[in-house]
């Protein structure tokens, strides 16, 4: 024990003195590079990144790629098996897609900026304690503006929601093609207006905003961490995984970590103000179990000691689609691989070309299914793919062919439409991995589709898309419906066939929020309103799987919002309580 002082070596003071920090941030994701910035802000405060991904290299950067090539940065979970949903998907599990790289999921996911609702954050507040109060949605507004550059006069023109001058640049691409001027047309024709979705529209068809700046993705490792790695109070260390928060058991109150550096290899860092998760709603229950936060009966099962017995992993929740509507298109021009070349010089030297586009993805529609709800319940999200023309000599194209593109995102011959359900009901959990809780890959029950609910949402949603294909705009550019094979739902029809494809061809969003929600007390959440873990001292937890219940949206701003509003707190409550652990909620 390096605390020991018996036993203490020069080199270990030594060892001790460079591995204490005031603030330790676990995870350099989405979150977390936001935090660091703006902790480390503050000079006389030393702040640690400990990142288990690598840096973020500039090939994930180019807006036109697809993000199918996004593996080598990814966890690479997938969904446990069950009996509903996913049934034809590889081992009958889909993936969740959450980046493991200096940036986290912000360098994988698909740069929409999409905060969601008002209803939805007002919902988080519902029973108007003080501190909760503090999530109205009015309240909020500022911490979406702190860090929001936007580029786009026609939405900027609404300051109330909109900012420039922060550090994140939202933006529209400037490019949009033929098809997306039809699918922009056909949803006006079934009523949809164009809007800006951040301004609380419930229905809208639109060109989305992006999180990228001269036509490369920002990710918030480029655009917070990367202009302030300078400062001689940060140390951001890569490639290194926390496996355990160090606790003193009788006073509960938290010291450090230990990280690896490489398999077997671990070495504690301590905090003496606070620990800060930021390791996403997946990776905070593992790491948290591990070191005995956790349900009590559920932590007995590997063996190990609670320290605290929380909700930690219940209550997660993801957003979910389906695959299997697709449209096709009439006379698209072939590309050659010496055109995609080209395009890739054109991006390096200039940022500019058709790879600084996502083509038809830059278009969706947000549509209200259950009236006075005041909210859309589902994002059309379309996609789209270019599959090559012997495959579609053949009769009917596979799901899996239709969904796997590998070219660059401007050019498409298919268009996938997602129906994505925003606020799904079904609710799932997160445990260890039984054979090898500590290397093991967490098990993600996500229990897609469980809930009746969410299937007849998606179900009703590809009614609503299907009437594009009689809109006037579609049929003068001759899209229709693409033949894919549906097997084994071939043989059904109607509500019955596209029951059949969901439950068969469902997609896990990666969009995993809950599982260590805020809330009043230890029964039915984790962290409160201020995000402290309840009862224990110097941990807190600002990302993603804070958030009680989704917004109707991405979560990409709202998991930013999060870290600027902890940001906020930790500076104020530690410049009010001097150098003493602020106490209260
Ligand atoms: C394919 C895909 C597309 C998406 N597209 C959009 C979109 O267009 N718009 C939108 O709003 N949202 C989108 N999202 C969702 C959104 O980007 C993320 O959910 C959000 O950014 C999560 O932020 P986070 O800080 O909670 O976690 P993350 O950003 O995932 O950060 C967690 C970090 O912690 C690290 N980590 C984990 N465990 C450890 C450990 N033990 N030790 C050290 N480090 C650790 C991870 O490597 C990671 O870097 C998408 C998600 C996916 C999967």
């Amino acid at each position: 024990d390096l605390f020991s002082k018996a036993t203490r070596s020069r080199d270990d003071e030594k060892d001790i003195r460079n591995s204490v920090y005031d603030f330790i941030i676990v995870g350099g994701g989405t979150a977390g590079c936001v935090l660091a910035n703006r902790l480390s802000a503050n000079q006389d405060w030393k702040i640690l990144v400990l990142e288990a991904g690598e840096d973020e290299s500039i090939d994930y950067d180019i807006p036109g790629v697809p993000t199918k090539d996004f593996r080598p940065i990814l966890w690479n979970y997938r969904t446990d098996r069950n009996g509903f949903s996913c049934l034809s998907r590889p081992g009958g599990s889909c993936e969740v897609k959450t980046g493991k790289v200096l940036g986290g999921s912000s360098v994988t996911n698909d740069m929409k900026y999409t905060r969601g609702y008002k209803k939805d954050y007002d919902a988080w507040h519902t029973n108007g304690e003080m501190g909760s109060l503090e999530w109205k949605f009015e309240n909020l507004l500022e911490y979406f503006k702190a860090s929001e550059d936007n580029g786009d006069y026609d939405v900027l023109m609404n300051s109330f929601y909109h900012a420039r001058g922060g550090e994140m640049h939202v933006q529209k691409f400037k490019y949009t093609d033929r098809v997306m001027e039809v699918f922009l047309g056909a949803f006006a024709e079934l009523g949809l207006r164009t809007m800006d979705i951040n301004t609380n529209i419930v229905e809208a068809v639109v060109n989305n905003q992006f999180t990228i700046f001269n036509n490369t993705r920002q990710s918030t490792n480029s655009a917070f961490l990367k202009p302030v790695r300078h400062r001689k109070n940060l140390t951001v260390k890569t490639g290194v995984t926390v496996t355990k928060i160090m606790i003193d058991p009788q006073e509960k109150i938290v010291e450090g970590v230990w990280y690896e550096i490489e398999k077997g290899k671990e070495q504690p860092a301590y905090a003496k103000r606070e620990i800060i998760l930021t390791a996403g709603a997946i990776n905070n229950v593992k790491l948290l179990h591990l070191s005995g936060i956790g349900p009590r009966e559920e932590l007995a099962k590997y063996n190990i000691t609670t320290f605290i017995d929380l909700p930690v992993g219940y209550n997660y929740q993801d957003q979910v689609t389906t695959g299997g509507l697709a449209f096709t298109m009439s006379e698209v021009k072939p590309v050659s691989e010496s055109e995609v070349i080209e395009d890739f010089k054109t991006w390096f030297q200039s940022r500019n070309g058709p790879l600084a586009s996502r083509g038809i993805n830059q278009i969706s529609a947000f549509i209200q299914l259950f009236e006075n709800k005041a909210a859309p319940d589902v994002e059309l999200a379309l996609e789209g793919n270019y599959v090559r023309s012997d495959k579609f000599m053949l009769t009917n194209i596979s799901i899996h062919t239709a969904e796997e593109t590998n070219m660059p995102l401007a050019y498409y011959n298919l268009i996938l439409l997602n129906p994505v359900l925003l606020k799904p009901k079904s609710i799932g959990r997160i445990t260890l991995n039984k054979r090898n809780p500590k290397y093991g890959r967490p098990v993600i029950q996500a229990n897609l589709l469980k809930e009746s609910q969410d299937l007849d949402a998606i179900v009703d949603s590809i009614d609503v898309a299907l009437q594009l294909l009689n809109t006037n705009e579609m049929k003068r550019a001759e899209i229709k419906l693409a033949p894919i094979d549906m097997f084994p739902c071939d043989k059904l029809h109607n509500r019955d066939q596209w029951n059949c494809i969901a439950r068969h061809y469902t997609k896990a969003i990666g969009n995993p929020i809950g599982t260590c929600r805020m809330g009043y007390n230890s029964t039915n959440s984790v962290v409160t309103f201020n995000f402290r873990v309840h009862g224990i001292e110097r941990l807190r937890i600002m990302d993603a799987s804070v958030m009680p219940t989704h917004v109707r949206g991405g979560i990409y701003a709202p998991t930013v919002m999060i870290a600027e509003k902890g940001a906020k707190l930790i500076l104020k409550d530690w410049q009010e309580n001097k150098s003493r652990y602020p106490s209260g909620r």
